[in-house]
């Protein structure tokens, strides 16, 4: 490990892990969002967070950031409750862009420098130790050269790399990544899916929400599938499967038969075979917006 990463870690000695058991979340106007969910994560782990939409991948985040309090059930993080791993600096949130205020007038600099609130006294005076340690962050995300920008002057990939920056800074040792990669180039894609698997290999835990099924038997080793509560956890060769996706995006890919062993081929182009019902294939290339047809007909048709 850098050397150097070592010293933006303020949570050590505190082993990651998130336990979620029997948790029920409503919201203000009755709407539970999430029923009885239950799944348990330890150090070392990349996991994707997957569900259609409304499905309540973000009412999980907001749950486990503490915005949120569960009607019923329990929430550990670091074998503590969320309010004191959140008081430890243990937690760091990667936001979706939508949640972002753009045009706040605020430089990188000082974006990545908010990770460093919890290591700062009443005043936030930042010291030296701070802004090494954001430097660095920044450094790790290949971001430094923009850290007088406005963040509103940023493309949507330099955006995300900013924010995990962020998180790196505060050195959380649980980050909760909310559509890292949507809006993002390949490029920057494969930038973040690096830094994270630099960040599993220190014993960190992150946990992903993505619509990117393609990607996920690449780089996650493990899989919490929702739909309103927990259809299926754990690793993601017996999780990730047909049967499971299927039960959590049925409406959605109710044309479509996948092709369970595909799932977990060409690691490389990252890629997802699926076939429709008029035996058609169809290639996903990480993002669904990149969804195409494969060359032609199986029986030969254009
Ligand atoms: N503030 C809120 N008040 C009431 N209901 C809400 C609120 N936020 C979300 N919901 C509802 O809770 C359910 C879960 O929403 P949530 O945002 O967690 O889904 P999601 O899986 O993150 O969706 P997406 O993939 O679209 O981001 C949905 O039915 C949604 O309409």
């Amino acid at each position: 490990m850098n050397p150097r990463t070592a010293e933006i870690r303020p949570g050590q000695g505190a082993t990651p892990s998130i336990v979620v058991s029997g948790v029920t979340v409503r919201y203000a106007n009755g709407v539970t969002a999430v029923n009885d969910a239950s799944f348990a994560l330890g150090p070392g782990t990349i996991c994707a967070l997957v569900g259609v939409n409304g499905s309540g991948k973000s009412t999980i985040f907001k749950t486990l950031m503490g915005f949120l309090k569960p009607a019923q059930g329990l929430v550990s993080i670091a074998g503590m409750e969320v309010r004191a791993a959140l008081k430890r600096g243990l937690v760091a949130y990667v936001p979706q862009a939508e949640e972002v205020d753009w045009t706040f007038p605020v430089l990188v600099d000082d974006v990545v420098m908010m990770g460093r609130y919890g290591h700062m006294g009443f005043m936030r005076m930042p010291r030296k130790a701070d802004r090494e340690a954001a430097e660095l962050a920044l450094e790790r995300v290949n971001m430094l050269e923009f850290r007088r920008r406005q963040i509103g002057e940023l493309s949507g990939g330099q955006r995300k790399r900013v924010f995990l920056a962020r998180a790196l800074a505060q050195g959380g040792q649980v980050i909760l990544l909310d559509e890292p990669f949507t809006g993002v180039d390949v490029k920057t894609e494969d930038q973040i899916v690096g830094l994270m698997r630099e960040l599993r290999a220190e014993g960190r835990l992150m946990l992903v929400s993505t619509h990117n099924l393609g990607s996920i038997p690449d780089f996650c080793d493990q899989v919490v599938i929702v739909n309103k509560t927990v259809l299926a956890a754990g690793p993601t060769e017996t999780t990730f499967t047909q049967d499971n996706l299927q039960r959590a995006f049925g409406g959605a890919l109710r044309h479509f038969r996948l092709e369970g062993a595909s799932l977990h081929a060409d690691a490389d182009q990252r890629r997802v075979t699926v076939i429709t019902d008029d035996e058609r294939p169809l290639v996903f290339y990480g993002d669904r917006d990149h969804e195409k047809p494969a060359a032609g007909r199986k029986d030969g048709q254009p």
